[in-house]
């Protein structure tokens, strides 16, 4: 397989995305031969120069390793290479004879260490170049220049691309993707030094009417200065993310919850004092969750949700801790006693039945699945469960496009679509679990916050009203569940 065939965002996983766009101008026409193996010592990428150097006619060097490919002197003296570089060099090189049928040719060969942002070791790249053997000095030392330099503006651009695919677009603080990261880390160095961990979310209050009110742009604008707001008011250890929309995560490492609670406060308080252009004050709600030991992220991330959406019940513009956990060895009999597990409110109802019963039966699919997973259950087992899980949420969909259409709800088109993009992400997701390349955890993820969560308690509310014949208009407000009311958070 030759660069242009292959999709090299899959070279050495995200390591090497960023820089694909370079690969590709790089690789199908150089005169160099180029190519990029695995730590696993397999060549993932090749371009024809190079496989013509070690190929025989009609092969490819994808998934081969330097053993299969040249003889035994050669192949040591390019794992003398690879010592080196996994030794800590950026770079080392050989001269080697290469070719095959007596055309062989004495070629200069640099190796060098592909680097993630945070300096380790992602993959080796490899760049060969034929020289006359007679000039074989200057040619190689003029070639491994070159190459040496190309080395360095690779490396440049990988932390270059790395940054602007780290970076939220609109506001400068980092994106989800790289809070995720992130929240991986700092999870690993709690666990591995026992330094506390905090993790606080903050979501701007009745943010929605500042667009509605004064446009789109305005609404971007109070973003980014309350980014920048929070961001100076920050230590420089803690991280600030865009989580989504006008929502944002701060990840503070080493903070025990008190103090994360205090910073918290000092951030509400900032932003409460601060004036924003166009539309004067702006406040913010905060949910401040410490990660207690043995809890996965979904569960820290949960407790967080939990607390910020206390803080927007009990009126906003304030911050609510989430209580204590009692550490818990496994992370299970937590989970499966507290909020982790969906808990259906009348509130939640909206007074159809064909709607409240599909979302009655989402929440029980989405417990039943958290259970399994808990409970080890064989994977066949999960399956089955994701199965008539991703089957009900279809059926539901189905259902309730039709009575929002025949209550009239304006908006019934783009709510189809979000219903599509969901199912679309859903079957996706259910792929990647049936090939193993995720986890039944991450199906539950995506259907407690994406699906119930986000699109069930948020979106749908939409066209609740649509559905409420006027002489029962409300909910009796006599229980104000979170969503019962237009102040609810989601
Ligand atoms: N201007 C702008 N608006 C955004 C952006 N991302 C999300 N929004 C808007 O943020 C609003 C969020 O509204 P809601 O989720 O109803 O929340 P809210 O009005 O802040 O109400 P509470 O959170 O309950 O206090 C929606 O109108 C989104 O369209 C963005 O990047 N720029």
């Amino acid at each position: 397989m030759t660069a242009d065939t292959m999709p090299v965002d899959d070279v050495v996983g995200n390591a090497l995305v960023p820089i694909s766009g370079l690969l590709r101008l790089l690789l199908p026409t150089s005169a160099v031969g180029f190519a990029i193996k695995g730590l696993d010592g397999r060549y993932r990428l090749a371009n024809p120069t190079i496989e013509e150097l070690l190929c025989r006619p009609g092969e490819h060097l994808a998934g081969r390793s330097e053993d299969e490919l040249v003889p035994p002197p050669t192949c040591s003296l390019l794992a003398e290479c690879d010592r080196q570089i996994l030794a800590g060099e950026t770079s080392a090189s050989a001269w080697v004879e290469l070719g095959h049928s007596g055309q062989r040719r004495h070629c200069a060969w640099l190796k060098m260490a592909i680097l993630a942002p945070d300096r380790t070791l992602q993959a080796i790249a490899s760049l060969v170049e034929p020289a006359i053997p007679q000039q074989a000095s200057a040619a190689i030392q003029e070639t491994l220049r070159r190459l040496q330099d190309a080395n360095r503006d690779l490396q440049q651009m990988v932390v270059e691309l790395e940054q602007v695919a780290s970076t939220d677009r609109l506001t400068g603080a980092w994106n989800r993707r790289r809070i995720e990261e992130g929240v991986q880390s700092e999870m690993e160095r709690m666990v591995r030094y026992g330094h506390p961990l905090c993790l606080l979310l903050i979501d701007v209050d009745h943010f929605k009417p500042i667009n509605d009110q004064h446009g789109h742009a305005v609404g971007d604008a109070v973003l980014q200065r309350l980014v920048a707001l929070l961001q100076a008011a920050l230590r420089k250890v803690d991280s600030l993310g865009r989580w989504g929309g006008e929502e944002f995560l701060v990840l503070c490492p080493n903070t025990a919850r008190a103090t994360a609670a205090a910073a918290a406060e000092r951030l509400r308080q900032e932003v409460a004092d601060a004036h924003f252009a166009t539309v004067g004050r702006v406040s913010v709600s905060i949910g401040v969750a410490e990660c207690a030991a043995g809890e996965s992220w979904q569960e820290w991330f949960a407790r967080a949700d939990a607390a910020l959406y206390r803080a927007k019940n009990g009126g906003r513009n304030q911050v609510q801790v989430a209580p204590e956990v009692a550490c818990h060895a496994n992370g299970k009999d937590y989970v499966a006693a507290d909020f982790v597990q969906l808990v259906w409110r009348s509130a939640y109802e909206c007074g159809n039945e064909i709607v409240d019963h599909g979302h009655r039966q989402l929440f029980a699919d989405a417990n039943r699945l958290l259970s399994a997973i808990l409970a080890d259950q064989p994977a066949d087992e999960i399956g089955t469960i994701v199965d008539r899980l991703l089957s009900d949420v279809v059926a539901h969909f189905r259902e309730e496009e039709a009575v929002f259409t025949a209550a009239g709800f304006p908006a019934a088109g783009e709510h189809v679509l979000l219903h599509q993009a969901l199912t679309a992400e859903a079957h996706r997701l259910l792929d990647h679990y049936r090939g193993g390349t995720r986890a039944a955890g991450d199906v539950f993820q995506f259907l407690a916050y994406e699906v119930v969560t986000k699109h069930l308690l948020g979106a749908d509310r939409l066209f609740f009203d649509f559905l409420r014949p006027p002489a029962t208009a409300m909910n009796p407000g006599s229980e104000v569940g979170p969503l019962a009311s237009p102040d609810a958070r989601r």
